[in-house]
């Protein structure tokens, strides 16, 4: 029987979340952090024995380079990767590039955890978490869960809010559930799905 293996990592630290600026589509790379982040994912996937048959990632460097490092640790370079912009993270829209304690003080802590966590409250301009669902969802039906279900041994290497999108429909969580999920950076997450496509196991990989 095949494994069903998905695996989802946030990417490493990067320039602008040490800045604490609002990042969305805009472009930063990994921080030295970061870099140490996503060595230290891909050597505890390593540690776990796992080997992918494709990877899955955004069109923005922060993403990328985090699949470069673990697949480098892994010694799967080379690996068939897809880039698609449905995995980005959420656009920030007008917030891209301001700090974030800065927003803070000019709309108040309640706004900017609106804009930041709510379900289906875009900042202005900008993706909330349901407009980011509705892109990355029918990407990941329709082009990476097929190959799961085949038995592609897989893994993402995206964004905090493309995922958490990913992990709101694998988990069934409600959009009070997934308010309150945050992903650290640089920990992956192991499904095994059941061949109807639900979640049969689930490992976090954080400490
Ligand atoms: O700035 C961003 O693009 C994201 C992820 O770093 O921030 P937030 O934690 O507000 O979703």
């Amino acid at each position: 029987m095949s494994e069903r293996l998905l695996v989802l990592v946030r990417h490493g630290q990067s320039e602008w979340n040490l800045k604490n600026l609002f990042t969305g589509w805009k472009d930063p790379d990994l921080t030295e952090l970061g870099v140490k982040e996503a060595t230290e994912a891909g050597r505890k996937l390593k540690a776990q024995g796992l080997v992918f048959d494709v990877a899955y990632t955004s069109v923005l460097t922060r993403a990328q380079h985090t699949l470069d490092l673990i697949l480098g640790e892994l010694g799967q370079e080379g690996l068939p990767t897809t880039k698609n912009l449905a995995l980005n993270e959420r656009d920030y829209g007008d917030l891209s590039g301001l700090n974030k304690d800065d927003a803070r003080k000019k709309w108040g802590e309640d706004q900017v955890l609106i804009w930041r966590r709510s379900y289906d409250v875009p900042p202005p301009g900008g993706e909330s978490l349901k407009d980011t669902l509705a892109r990355a969802l029918p990407y990941y039906v329709q082009e990476i869960l097929p190959g799961v279900l085949n038995g592609k041994r897989t893994l993402v290497a995206a964004h905090g809010n493309s995922l958490r999108a990913l992990i709101m429909v694998l988990e069934k969580l409600s959009p009070e559930g997934i308010l309150k999920r945050e992903l650290a950076t640089g920990v992956p997450i192991i499904y095994r799905l059941n061949a109807d496509s639900t979640v049969a196991s689930k490992l976090d990989l954080a400490g």
